[in-house]
């Protein structure tokens, strides 16, 4: 169980090129989770809706611009002895303009579906990338020890609605 008192608004892109089956997955270089294989995104700022806020991240991060996104899933990660949590919003894009190309944030790479780097991942992403590969909508929460690295509690519920991915995680879905 986690009390937390407040969360801060993030999102997450997932770039698919369904032809080939790849995955664009990045290297994080800095700042929360560095070190770490993961999609692309980061704060939602104020003045921008969340997708607009994907959308900024992936250009900033990868030099990309999405052309097609949908919001696939939203999760919820609190950590041991933190009451801030973290409320991220994830889309995919199957379409985007541009390369990708490596930013001071992010070192981006394609992976097979087959050959994801989930080792190298946060230890929720086996869970819910499998069900986004698969068009699957979820909502979940997982609650981390302080290290980061392990998983102490987890809560998924899957076919989401679409409206419902809209709205912002309500606190009584993760109590
Ligand atoms: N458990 C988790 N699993 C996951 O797949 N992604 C996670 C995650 N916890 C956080 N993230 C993602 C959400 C977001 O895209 C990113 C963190 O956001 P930011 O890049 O904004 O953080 P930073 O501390 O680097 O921020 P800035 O220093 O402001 O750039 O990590």
């Amino acid at each position: 169980m986690s009390f937390i008192t407040s969360s801060k608004l993030l999102t997450l892109i997932l770039v698919l090129n369904e032809k080939e089956q790849k995955i664009l997955l990045g290297m994080k270089k800095r700042g929360f989770g560095v070190g770490k294989i993961n999609g692309f995104g980061g704060k939602v700022e104020a003045g921008e809706t969340i997708e607009e806020g994907a959308r900024r991240e992936l250009l900033e991060e990868a030099e990309i611009e999405a052309i097609d996104m949908t919001k696939v899933g939203v999760n919820m990660f609190t950590f041991e002895n933190d009451p801030v949590g973290l409320e991220v919003h994830i889309y995919v894009t199957k379409e985007f303009k541009g390369t990708p190309t490596e930013t001071e944030e992010m070192k981006p790479e394609w992976y097979s579906y087959s050959d994801i780097p989930y080792s190298q991942m946060w230890a929720d992403d086996k869970v819910w990338i499998p069900l986004l590969l698969n068009n699957t909508r979820f909502m979940g929460h997982y609650h981390f020890s302080q290290d980061q690295a392990t998983v102490l509690y987890e809560k998924l519920n899957v076919n989401i609605h679409d409206d419902d991915l809209l709205e912002r995680f309500s606190f009584e879905q993760i109590m």
